[in-house]
């Protein structure tokens, strides 16, 4: 057996894993990295990616089909399923070299491709390599959760992980889940020329600020998709090409591919946790606000950590954790100024509180102003005139943004910073933004919030009206 002795091991080259190899070993620790799977993890192989990827090759097919309005004659494409599965793969192919080995290796971590596991409060083996570490970062993510629905070991069924193998378009997907995975790949698999149903338990979207939920569900329902919600699936029977899902209540669903999209199973299971100390549930690795396990020279971040399961999470306890490993300086993680975004058409996108969490939590000192997508000048140009803005305000200082609309994901951004830095309404009112952008809608709200308080104030009018009579 190989021994090694480092200053830091990471376990999982996904997103959170890469990123604190990268940032550590070219600020000068030894850093070593474990993967016994593909490198760059879910979000480049089965995750972002490839789902953004089959979303774009929907939108443009979606594209063709809506043209008149701007005189450019619909046309019903031809789609070519396997072709726009090609285009995923040249998509990952083209990102690929960043997460690779070959560049990582480059910028001296030792890469070792096999499965780690404790040993020992810092010690992991991998293969016939004993690693002691000095400090350990567990970052091995989630896999999809496959619920112990009756029948569905006996169906074939899809995940975000067999998904992307899949050559011929499904013609009639039938998915389980309408949380982000699922809604974004019914809307892609719908343009693409799917028929496409959404069996949901609860709310689909139900992580969202339901007014702006609506607004992305009302038009997937227009576009054709069937949403059923409060359909909670209960029962799976059939064969490949003809598979029926019963819910509960004893809704019934037929169709010829089945895509299970419940949500993620934290990946903590082999990995000798119990050897190291680490305490963990069904959810993922207890960690404190620091991103340490109960083994405090043993660190977990990313997906694996059970709290919000995104790659810019997971970006971010990277960093937090780099600070306190290399520098042995205090550094924690905090969620209320984490964004997301859900990359349907018109996207959804969240930072800080929804309006109904800020009421909660402030009460009447909580206000809420909104701007329509309608009234931006360049949205009318583009005809992407569904959606709002809808920022939540206490005491001057905004506590929530929820963008639905197109470009979400882009616009959230100025919030982001806004609610990190406990920045005022003031200063993104003052910003000047280029006209005609989306980015106006940010100014906008903001004015929302200025505007009954500079329009419709007697106090300003008779102040405007005393600096009048004495101006020269
Ligand atoms: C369909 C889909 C779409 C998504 N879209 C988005 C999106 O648009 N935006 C966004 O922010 N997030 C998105 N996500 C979430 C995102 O993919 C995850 O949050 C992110 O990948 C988490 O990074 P991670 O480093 O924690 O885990 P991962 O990226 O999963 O990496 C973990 C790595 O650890 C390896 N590993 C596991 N156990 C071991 C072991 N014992 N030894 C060695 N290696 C091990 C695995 O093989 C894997 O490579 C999406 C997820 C899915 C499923
Ligand atoms: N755009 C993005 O950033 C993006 C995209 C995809 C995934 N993700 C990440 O991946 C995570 C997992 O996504 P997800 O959509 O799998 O999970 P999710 O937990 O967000 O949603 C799962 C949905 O399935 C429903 N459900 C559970 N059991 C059911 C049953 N038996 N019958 C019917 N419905 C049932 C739940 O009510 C829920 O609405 C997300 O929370 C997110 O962190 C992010």
């Amino acid at each position: 057996m190989e021994t090694i002795k480092t200053d830091l091991l990471v376990i999982g080259a996904g997103s959170g894993g890469l990123s604190v190899a990268a940032g550590a070993v070219q600020m000068g620790a030894k850093v070593v990295l474990l993967e016994d799977h593909k490198m760059g993890g879910d979000c480049l192989n089965y995750g972002c990616v490839p789902s953004k990827a089959l979303i774009a090759a929907g939108k443009q097919a979606h594209v063709m089909r809506n043209g008149a309005k701007f005189g450019v004659a619909n046309v019903e494409p031809q789609i070519d399923y396997a072709a726009a599965k090609d285009h995923v793969n040249n998509v990952i192919a083209t990102i690929e070299p960043v997460d690779s080995q070959e560049r990582f290796e480059g910028l001296g971590v030792t890469v070792i491709r096999e499965r780690g596991r404790f040993t020992g409060p810092t010690t992991v083996q991998a293969g016939n390599t004993e690693i002691t570490a000095r400090r350990i970062v567990i970052a091995t993510g989630s896999a999809p959760f496959v619920p112990p629905i009756p029948g569905l070991d006996k169906v074939p069924y899809l995940t975000n992980e067999s998904l992307w193998d899949l050559r011929e378009l499904p013609k009639h997907l039938l998915i389980i889940g309408g949380g982000p995975i699922g809604i974004e790949m019914a809307q892609a698999h719908l343009r693409l020329g799917s028929k496409v149903t959404v069996i949901e338990g609860d709310k689909a979207m139900g992580k969202d600020d339901p007014e702006l939920a609506a607004v992305v569900l009302d038009r997937m329902r227009e576009e054709g998709m069937v949403i059923e919600e409060g359909a909670h699936a209960d029962e799976v029977s059939g064969i490949a090409g003809d598979i029926t899902v019963k819910a509960k209540d004893g809704r019934v669903f037929n169709g010829s591919h089945l895509l299970v999209a419940v949500g993620r199973s934290a990946n903590v299971s082999d990995l000798g946790l119990e050897q190291a100390g680490v305490e963990y549930s069904r959810r993922g690795i207890d960690v404190d606000a620091s991103m340490k396990t109960s083994n405090k020279k043993v660190y977990a971040i990313g997906d694996v950590a059970g709290q919000l399961q995104f790659t810019h999470v997971a970006g971010y306890h990277a960093g937090v954790v780099i600070r306190s490993i290399l520098f042995g300086l205090p550094a924690k993680t905090k969620q209320a100024h984490i964004p997301w975004a859900t990359y349907t058409d018109p996207e959804l996108a969240q930072v800080g509180l929804t309006e109904a969490q800020a009421r909660e939590e402030h009460g009447d000192k909580a206000e809420v102003y909104r701007f329509p997508f309608h009234e931006n000048d360049r949205a009318i140009a583009e005809g992407k005139t569904t959606g709002l803005i809808k920022v939540t305000v206490v005491k001057g200082r905004p506590v929530g943004a929820s963008i639905v609309g197109a470009s979400a994901g882009d616009l959230i951004g100025v919030w982001a910073l806004a609610i990190a830095n406990n920045m005022k309404m003031s200063q993104i009112a003052g910003m000047v933004a280029p006209y005609p952008t989306l980015g106006e809608v940010n100014k906008r709200a903001a004015g929302a919030y200025f505007s009954p308080r500079l329009f419709e104030s007697d106090m300003v009018k008779k102040v405007v009206g005393l600096v009048q009579r004495f101006l020269p």
